[in-house]
């Protein structure tokens, strides 16, 4: 059974789709293992509620954070590193050891790179008069958003797209499209 631990800044809202998946039996996965850099991210707060073990790794925390997450992969057996809305780069170390998985709330390549994250992205979208945005299931590596693209869902944009709505949907979307991405890895 696929071993997937989670690496989230705030919410963690793919996590949770991933854990009512598995617990519903729709996927065949377990999820041994949370980390969040963020010592207030409501992902921690789910993982205890879930009784996931879940640890705070960052700068002040561990001198090589990165070096502190390939540890707990090890420990924790996990094969697969699942990015919930995720906001730093992912070591190399990792993205080559280890198989990394992210959700991009667009429809790669566009809209993806240093500083198009949350918010940042459908402000974007909107400002460009985009007619379509979506999300992006994609492999990790060494770049920002440039690995292989496993699954992508669109969806057009209303007239009056806000910033606020059109996240409120891709988040919506996010939420069925990694559980499929997750299917068919
Ligand atoms: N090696 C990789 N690491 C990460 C990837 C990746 O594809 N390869 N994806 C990101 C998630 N992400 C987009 O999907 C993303 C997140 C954050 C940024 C960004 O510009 N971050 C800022 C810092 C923001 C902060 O500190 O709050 C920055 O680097 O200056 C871009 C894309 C996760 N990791
Ligand atoms: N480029 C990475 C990126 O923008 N990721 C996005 O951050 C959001 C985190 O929301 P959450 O904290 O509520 O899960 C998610 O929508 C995810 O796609």
């Amino acid at each position: 059974m696929k071993r997937v631990a989670i690496l989230a800044s705030y919410n963690g809202s793919g996590f949770d789709a991933l854990h009512v998946a598995l617990k519903n039996g729709e996927l065949s996965i377990e999820i041994p293992l949370v980390i969040s850099n963020n010592s207030s991210a409501k992902v921690l707060k789910n993982a205890i509620n879930y009784g996931i073990d879940n640890f705070v790794v960052n700068s002040k925390t561990d001198q090589n954070p990165d070096e502190k997450i390939e540890e707990l992969l090890n420990e924790y057996q996990c094969e697969y590193l699942f990015l919930s809305g995720y906001m730093k780069k992912v070591g190399i170390n990792i993205s080559k050891n280890f198989k990394v998985i992210n959700s991009h709330p667009a429809l790669l390549p566009n809209y993806g790179g240093k500083g198009m994250y949350g918010r940042f992205v459908h402000e974007a979208v909107i400002k460009n008069s985009e007619k379509t945005s979506g999300v992006t299931i994609h492999e990790v590596n060494e770049n920002y958003d440039e690995g292989k693209i496993i699954l992508q869902k669109e969806l057009i944009l209303d007239k009056d797209e806000s910033v606020d709505s059109l996240e409120k949907k891709i988040k919506e979307l996010e939420q069925i499209t990694i559980v499929e991405a997750f299917k068919n890895i």
